[in-house]
């Protein structure tokens, strides 16, 4: 896989120290703790605040990548403390870093959160845990985390997906593919054009798994006014319902996803950010330390208000009984 390099936004030292300032500021006033019931109301105002060189660092993707780095965030290695075993008991570590992403998510669009997944809270821990190590879910370790659109399944997932990084000694690396950079002919276009298949929702949503509706089919591939989008997740697919054709055209994506896939291994203080209707990610396989030493990741979703980046039909679909919540509504 290339490791071309991801297109890096850098942030200069006073806009990096103004923006962990006001995530620190954040913090403090909410007794430390980044869930606090009101911390999440004055993140708006904080993030108008914030000045023009991070504004313009989080403005939408402008390449075919899909995708973006912010690098420049200083990040000390034993303030954060060990990287917690799962992330249910994560609690505070890093909680700084927790109101940076609110707040770079905030300037974006407007953060989301599910009540199915990991408590609810609007940033999670990404970190390797013991007995979870072959799932396709970012609890995992050993095995590839296949290329997926981030919660694929449902019609309100993230337009944008930020993983911010606080460890990673292993340089274990995200993978990214983007569909503005595939080569189809057009007969396969419009094969993976036609809603034939549905996806099914991931192993970090056990309640949706037993929801009782049918599975809607959906477009894997959609020409919106603003380019080609799409909609992947061949681990939740149910391939075998699709005719031989369409199968093959299926294939013929994920081969040339896989072709235009690049690895990108985040440095402590990175944010990456995904554009999730241009950008199947991943990441490799690595062996756990579980020793407060493995990589760790702090992620956030995004809506951006306004998008014209998904076909109208979505709007019908039941996404499986699970509720996406706005932060600001
Ligand atoms: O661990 C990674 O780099 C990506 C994990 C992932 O798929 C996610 O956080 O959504
Ligand atoms: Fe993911």
């Amino acid at each position: 896989m290339p490791t071309a390099a991801a297109p890096v936004r850098p942030l200069h030292s006073h806009a990096a120290a103004e923006l962990i300032t006001a995530a620190h500021d954040l913090l403090t006033a909410h007794d430390g703790t980044a869930t606090h019931p009101d911390l999440l109301a004055r993140v708006p105002a904080v993030a108008a605040s914030l000045g023009d060189e991070i504004r313009t660092a989080c403005r939408p993707v402008d390449t075919p990548d899909g995708l973006f780095v912010l690098r420049g965030l200083p990040l000390d290695d034993t303030a954060i403390g060990p990287t917690p075993a799962h992330w249910s008991s994560a609690g505070d570590a890093g909680a700084v870093y927790d109101v940076v992403l609110l707040l770079l998510s905030t300037v974006m669009g407007t953060p989301l959160a599910w009540e199915g997944q990991q408590d609810g809270r609007f940033v999670h821990n990404i970190v390797p845990s013991p007995g979870h190590e072959d799932e396709q879910t970012g609890a995992s370790s050993s095995v590839l985390l296949s290329p997926h659109t981030e919660d694929a399944f449902h019609p309100a997932r993230a337009h944008l997906l930020v993983l911010g990084c606080l460890r990673n000694h292993d340089a274990v690396a995200t993978t990214a593919a983007s569909v503005r950079q595939v080569q189809l002919a057009q007969e396969e276009v419009e094969l993976l054009s036609r809603p034939v298949l549905p996806i099914l929702p991931d192993d970090a949503y056990a309640e949706a798994q037993s929801y009782a509706g049918d599975p809607p089919p959906v477009p894997t591939l959609w020409e919106s006014p603003d380019g080609p989008t799409l909609r992947f997740d061949p681990a939740y697919t149910p391939l075998d319902q699709a005719s031989e054709e369409h199968r093959a055209a299926y294939a013929r994506l994920q081969d040339e996803l896989a072709r235009v896939s690049v690895a990108v291994s985040l440095e402590p203080g990175d944010v990456l950010v995904v554009d999730n209707d241009l950008v199947v990610h991943g990441r490799v396989p690595f062996t756990a330390r579980y020793d407060g030493t493995d990589r760790w990741l702090k992620r956030s979703s995004v809506r951006v208000p306004d998008r014209r980046t998904r076909p109208p039909a979505e709007r019908s679909e039941h996404g499986y009984g699970q509720q996406a919540v706005e932060a600001y509504r």
